[in-house]
């Protein structure tokens, strides 16, 4: 940012992903989850500055150059699957002529065989093969969405990367939704789910990670987050609690400014159990980083 400062959106974020399998990232608004999927896309801004390494399918993309990205991450290896699928098809163009486009940018396949591909895609998406004529705004919201999902389709990537996509849909919509990302899932995808929704991850994730103030605090089956023995990190089961079926009980407090964050425990000022020892950063291991997980009860 101008003058000397910086905001640390994202620190020392670590997690793996295997075939097959969908994380769930959530937390509250303005902790890191956007930039973290925007670096797993070679999509942070100019000016950011990046440590460590992310390998997707054999690259790192924090450190491949603008070049391999186009060519050979985005689309390719990490389907993007956009959070507002309005504002991410083209409006002038058809379904069928947009897939039949990125075809041609991802496959290099022309005329009858791109036509084919994009039908193809669409059919994976359920997207209707009699609506591929339509432009984007004749389409219903759920449809917009698989045809988003579909152009996410396309590159046969390993890694769908899912920003919050339920996000204003309503609930049918969103169990919906829900519901076909966790085929793609069992069709051998990973996918990476950002999202508010805590329905939606318990839906759709085997593993949930939570993040504060940049941070990743904890890491657990979705089974156990959701069903019991319950989450680890107090913040994690405050999100829990604030949930309308748990009681609707918020977090006190407000979460920090990144750009100025504490020495120690960045939830430490709206934790009830903070002590003496959250003056020091919590060391993330055993899948939460909390001085306190070790020596009580779950919360
Ligand atoms: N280019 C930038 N310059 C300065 N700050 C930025 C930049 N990009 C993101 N940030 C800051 O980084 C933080 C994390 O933002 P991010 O969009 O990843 O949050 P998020 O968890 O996705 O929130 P939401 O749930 O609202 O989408 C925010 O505090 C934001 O203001
Ligand atoms: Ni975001």
């Amino acid at each position: 940012m101008r003058g000397d400062r910086h905001v640390a959106a994202v620190t020392d974020a670590s997690f793996d992903l295997a075939a097959g399998e969908c994380l769930a990232l959530v937390g509250e608004s303005g902790c890191g989850k956007s930039v973290l999927a925007s670096a797993l896309l070679g999509l942070l801004p100019a000016n950011a500055q990046t440590a460590g390494s992310a390998v997707v399918d054999g690259v790192d993309v924090l450190t491949a150059d603008e070049r391999t990205l186009a060519r050979t991450v985005r689309g390719r290896r990490v389907g993007l699957v956009p959070q507002s699928p309005a504002a991410h098809l083209t409006p002038v163009r058809t379904v069928g002529v947009q897939l039949t486009e990125t075809v041609r940018a991802l496959t290099g396949a022309r005329g009858p065989a791109a036509r084919k591909a994009a039908r193809d895609a669409a059919d994976r998406a359920a997207f209707p093969a009699d609506h591929l004529d339509r432009y984007p705004h004749e389409l219903s919201g759920g449809l917009a969405q698989r045809a988003a999902t579909a152009l996410a389709l396309v590159g046969d990537a390993p890694l769908l990367l899912a920003d919050e996509p339920t996000t204003g849909l309503d609930r049918d919509l969103v169990e919906h939704t829900a519901a076909e990302l966790r085929r793609h899932v069992d069709q051998g995808r990973a996918l990476l789910l950002i999202t508010h929704d805590l329905a939606a991850a318990r839906r759709t994730a085997d593993r949930v990670a939570v993040m504060y103030a940049g941070r990743i605090v904890e890491i657990s089956a979705a089974d156990d987050f959701f069903d019991g023995p319950g989450p680890r990190h107090p913040y994690a089961a405050g999100l829990l609690d604030a949930l309308p079926e748990r009681g609707f009980t918020p977090i006190p407090g407000m979460p920090p400014e990144l750009g100025d964050l504490p020495a120690g425990c960045a939830f430490a000022a709206r934790c009830a159990r903070a002590d003496a020892r959250c003056a020091r950063l919590p060391e993330f291991s055993g899948g939460v980083a909390c001085h306190h997980a070790e020596e009580t009860e779950r919360v």
